[in-house]
């Protein structure tokens, strides 16, 4: 294994997986496996890249900070020679944590400073212009993330963002510099780590940027960011001799399938619209759940009602629906008890035969893909074909492969949901 990336939630991990996996034109992808939290055996000694999805975006600081050392222990043991911290091109965090924290304790345990801080993911429409984070043409404060149910965004500068969480200094290389190449760079953040500045933000407006910043980056042991800082670090290994890259195709499957939504972000709710116009759908009666009232036998029991018609079941409410859920019963215990809710349902379909699970949200990911890795004792996802920009097809590989898509909650064209269960179909 020779990259290693510590992701902070489930569908970070397809995304920074699936830029791995297929790389860019000439060089390619590497062979990745997305692992669901940190594995107790060695790797596949064929795997290239490594990413280990890991619930540390909602977790006390302290619990994201010990897992991540874990996970970072586990990656080198596996040879890994360039560590990343994956987290949201939306720089999801509280001021508590957790990318600053996280951040702090990897630079620590690999003994540098001058570590890249760059979000940005152009094809999502993520950009960093003077260290500020975009959303297409809206500053982030101002695209919707400060509703978020867990990590409200509310400033859009990314260096006063985790200067409040993280206990080092911050610099930032501007643009003209990006634009200037991958030496210009590569210089900068050499000034950056000389003057003891543990990081520094860097700009990026496009793919071609990204990828002077990944040739700047060949040979760094830590960075951080979205899945986009990912888009030139394959070619570094593959020109070098390194990695071989070309992962074989992964087995489509048919049968039942289904849709679990727990994400309220925008572009989730606008696929439930789009998918309830020609498909059955449940939407969650969230007080029901909390007192107990609708569990997870009654959304198998729609699921299974409505089989053969990509059924969605889904708790996406808007940002006064949410807010009133948390104000009524509690932030934690309503995404306690949806996690729960997802999982137990995952959990059933796969005993019943359910092979296609398409999940939209990084908790409800979390949950799922949790449940449904432990239900069928698996501890390594394979990575398939892109459905959108940053969400692949997961093959989770038995006699009998279990598909998965872990979509982003904002991620994902108004037709995801029916798109994703019919490519799983192939051929792929
Ligand atoms: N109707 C609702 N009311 C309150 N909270 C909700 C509701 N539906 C989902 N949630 C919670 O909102 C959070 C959504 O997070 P997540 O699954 O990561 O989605 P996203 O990827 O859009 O951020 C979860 O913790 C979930 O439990
Ligand atoms: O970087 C991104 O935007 C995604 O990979 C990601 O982390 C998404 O998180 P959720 O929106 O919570 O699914």
């Amino acid at each position: 294994m020779l990259i290693g990336v510590i992701a902070d939630d489930f569908t970070g991990g397809s995304d920074i997986a699936n830029t791995l996996a297929k790389g860019v034109p000439p060089a390619g992808g590497l062979r990745t496996a997305q692992y669901p939290g940190v594995p107790t055996t060695p790797a596949d000694p064929a795997i290239e890249a490594g990413v280990i999805s890991l619930k540390s975006r909602s977790a006390q600081a302290a619990e994201a900070v010990a897992d991540s050392l874990v996970a970072l222990n586990w990656l080198l043991a596996q040879g890994c020679e360039q560590i990343i911290f994956k987290y949201c091109s939306t720089f999801d965090s509280t001021d508590e944590g957790n990318i600053g924290p996280v951040a702090d304790a990897l630079a620590a345990a690999l003994d540098v400073a001058g570590v890249v801080v760059c979000p940005a993911f152009p094809t999502a429409g993520r950009t960093v212009y003077q260290g500020h984070l975009f959303v297409f043409d809206r500053l982030l404060s101002e695209s919707g993330m400060q509703n978020h149910p867990l990590t409200p965004m509310t400033d859009p500068d990314l260096r006063r963002v985790l200067a409040r969480q993280s206990a080092g200094e911050i610099g930032l290389v501007a643009w003209p510099t990006v634009a200037a190449g991958s030496v210009a760079i590569r210089d900068a953040l050499d000034r950056i780590a000389a003057e003891g500045q543990t990081f520094a933000v860097v700009d990026a407006i496009s793919d071609a940027d990204l990828m002077q910043i990944g040739l700047a980056l060949d040979g760094v042991p830590l960075l951080t960011g979205g899945s986009g800082i990912a888009l030139g670090l394959p070619g570094n290994f593959i020109r070098a001799g390194k990695a071989k890259g070309g992962a074989g195709p992964v087995q489509p499957v048919s049968g039942p399938g289904a849709i679990l939504a727990g994400s309220c972000s925008g572009a989730t709710r606008g696929q439930v619209d789009q998918h309830l116009a020609d498909h059955p759908g449940l939407a969650i009666d969230v007080p029901a759940v909390m007192e107990g009232r609708v569990t997870a036998a009654d959304l198998v029991a729609f699921i299974t009602a409505n089989a053969a018609r990509a059924p969605l079941v889904y708790s996406s409410g808007a940002p006064e629906q949410v807010t009133e859920m948390q104000r009524r019963f509690g932030r934690e215990q309503v995404a306690a008890s949806l996690d729960a809710l997802f999982a137990d349902t995952a959990r059933e379909l796969i005993a019943q035969g359910y092979r296609r699970i398409v999940v939209a949200g990084g908790e409800t990911s979390g949950a799922v893909a949790q449940a449904v890795t432990q239900a069928l004792r698996v501890d390594a996802m394979r990575i398939g074909p892109e459905i959108d920009p940053g969400v692949p097809i997961l093959s989770l590989n038995k006699d009998q492969p279990v598909l998965l898509a872990l979509k982003s909650g904002n991620f994902g064209a108004p037709d995801f949901f029916a798109k994703a269960l019919r490519m799983m179909e192939g051929p792929l």
